[in-house]
């Protein structure tokens, strides 16, 4: 009967949830211990692990899936065995499954490992990513550097992927369709357990486009009186090189030239974290301060003893910022090429965001250890870093002048340097997946790869390619995320769901008063406020084990994704860029006849 059956069920998950944590743990040490030392033993050593956790995940699927689980009456068991009935590229076989993990190793080496040669020393050939190409891109203002930087990197990396990454394509959709998804994109989706999600999210960026392209308009006006209107003509796309960042996809570094009134309080407290001796240790000590003051959890002992902080002197390891969960209630580490700089500075509470998570659910069966969706993973430390970064919360800390004045002019200037990156992140991540889904579902071929991510950059982003392109490219691969298939809509929905969850928790800490403008929601820093920390403990504790609405409403008694929380912080910002770019006479939007790719 179901009721025995039920029974036998929650005995199996008893046993498995063991197993498999051990599994977990086994298969995390290996894949640490290559991508912080890229070896070809450890890589070797790292394929031989996943393909053991790959036999044991495919018997125990045949043990799931042998349970006639549907019909169970316990909705709590069904949920669980719903989730664990999908295999995924374990489906594969052997052969086939090896073929994938080595496409994706290959280029995740290449991307880790790659450098180009120095633009004003150009002996010298051994720039990597991080640090000296980000600083390049971040910092020089001289546009045939940039355009070298920017040519040489996406040359060095995604140029010599696309025959891996077409493989990979091949190989991820056969998994998908074995696991009775139609192919790669659908097989992401599930985890937002959602008909209507991408229409949502076309939705949500509807409704933000508008607030972007008056952003993009000032920017490029601004950029044009740095660089001349030869290189910056109106009604056209920004080149892509000149955002201060490789992929266009946050333009905080570029606030000098774009500040509204220079001269103000500027929040970039790079200089102050400096000249007060700042190191990553202390960074990450400040960032768990912040979580502990809330009342939120600690970080074990083997946080500090496991983690990476800095980038080890004479390895290859992969330096793109991540966080580990070793599946065994004690094990949290991150993995952080840590600059001392403002914007590591938010780096590293996005990350420490990722261990609260992993430190409130650990109590949960391994099948619930993970996000209500992947968006909200990552909007936990964003969240916080939002309070961080105000004017209130750095006086607080000793990173700005308890004098600095805070006036019509500085908010403006304060909400336009959060909008460079916050409002200039939401097309970037939205064709980041856009252009997959079409890659997996078909509709782009290999023969397209390069002009349609281009298309949808000119499209989306406004942004250009500084120079002429084809398909002997694979611009793509230039970004992390393409490059390691990690899925990345996580991040638009977070950079939504943050402000919602920003707005509940300043309102629960009283920082926050919509009727009294001496409370603007932009300036609430909920800093050792218990309330706010136990409303958002709540959330986190639930893991996967509701449906995310749910776990939305618990923290701001809504129940789906809405810009308008987004909106509100920003208010003062969007009627302030309208009336300036009509004073400035710049042109909103852009024409994308000139497609630079052939
Ligand atoms: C910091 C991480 C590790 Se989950 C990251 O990849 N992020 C954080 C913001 C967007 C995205 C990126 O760097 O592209
Ligand atoms: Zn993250």
């Amino acid at each position: 009967s179901t009721a025995q059956e039920e029974l036998l069920a929650k005995e199996f998950l008893l046993t498995h949830d063991q197993t498999s944590s051990e599994m977990c743990y086994q298969s995390n040490i290996a894949e640490w211990r290559y991508s912080s030392d890229i070896t070809d033993e450890n890589q070797r050593l790292k394929l031989e692990q996943s393909l053991v956790s790959a036999s044991f995940e495919r018997l125990a699927w045949k043990n799931i899936t042998s349970f006639n689980w549907e019909p169970f009456t316990d909705l709590d068991l069904k949920r669980k065995f719903r989730l664990l009935s999908v295999l995924g590229p374990a489906a594969l076989k052997e052969d086939k499954l090896t073929q994938y993990r080595k496409a994706i190793d290959a280029m995740e080496k290449i991307y880790s490992t790659a450098k180009i040669c120095s633009f004003t020393n150009p002996g010298d050939c051994g720039l990597s990513l991080d640090p000296e190409i980000t600083e390049k891109m971040s910092k020089s203002r001289n546009f045939d550097e940039l355009k070298h930087i920017w040519v040489q990197w996406h040359g060095q990396s995604g140029g010599k992927m696309r025959s891996h990454y077409q493989n990979f394509v091949e190989l991820s959709n056969k998994a998908a369709q074995m696991n009775n998804y139609s192919d790669t994109g659908a097989y992401w989706l599930r985890n937002y357990e959602s008909e209507t999600f991408q229409t949502d999210i076309e939705e949500l960026w509807q409704t933000i486009k508008p607030f972007y392209q008056q952003l993009h308009a000032y920017v490029r006006a601004k950029l044009r009186a740095h660089y001349g209107e030869d290189k910056i003509p109106k009604n056209q796309p920004i080149p892509a090189h000149l955002l201060g960042n490789m992929w266009a996809q946050s333009w905080g570094n570029i606030e000098d030239l774009v500040l509204p009134y220079p001269g103000k309080t500027s929040i970039d407290v790079t200089p102050e974290m400096l000249k007060q001796g700042y190191t990553p240790k202390k960074m990450f000590e400040m960032s768990e301060e912040f979580f502990t003051s809330m009342g939120l959890l600690p970080t074990p002992p083997e946080f500090w003893s496991g983690s990476i902080i800095e980038k080890l002197p004479g390895k290859e390891m992969v330096c793109h910022a991540s966080a580990w969960d070793f599946c065994n209630g004690k094990d949290f580490r991150i993995k952080q090429c840590t600059k001392v700089d403002m914007e590591d500075f938010i780096t590293v509470h996005h990350e420490m965001g990722h261990i609260q998570y992993f430190l409130q659910y650990k109590h949960l069966p391994l099948v619930y250890r993970e996000g209500a969706n992947s968006g909200f993973h990552e909007a936990v430390g964003d969240t916080l870093a939002l309070s961080v970064q105000t004017t209130k919360h750095l006086k607080e800390i000793g990173l700005l002048d308890k004098s600095a004045v805070q006036d019509e002019e500085s908010t403006i200037n304060y909400l336009l340097v959060t909008a460079l990156d916050k409002i200039a992140f939401f097309p970037f991540a939205y064709i980041m997946d856009k252009w997959r889904w079409d890659v997996f579902d078909g509709s782009v071929t290999p023969d397209d790869y390069n002009c349609h991510w281009w298309k949808l950059r000119e499209e989306y982003q406004g942004i250009r390619s500084p120079v002429t392109r084809s398909e002997i490219d694979f611009d793509p691969g230039a970004k992390y995320h393409i490059a390691a298939n990690v899925e990345y809509i996580r991040y638009f929905v977070s950079f939504v769901i943050q402000f919602q969850f920003y707005k509940s928790l300043c309102m629960t800490a009283g920082q926050y008063d919509p009727h009294n403008s001496a409370l603007p929601l932009h300036e609430c820093d909920f800093y050792r406020n218990k309330e706010a920390g136990a409303k958002l403990a709540a959330m986190l504790a639930m893991g996967s084990s509701r449906p995310w609405p749910e776990a939305m409403r618990a923290v701001t008694g809504q129940d789906r994704m809405d810009a308008s929380a987004f909106r509100e912080y920003f208010k003062p910002l969007e009627v302030w860029l309208i009336a300036k770019n009509k004073e400035l006479g710049e042109p909103i939007g852009w024409n994308s006849d000139g497609l630079n790719c052939q």
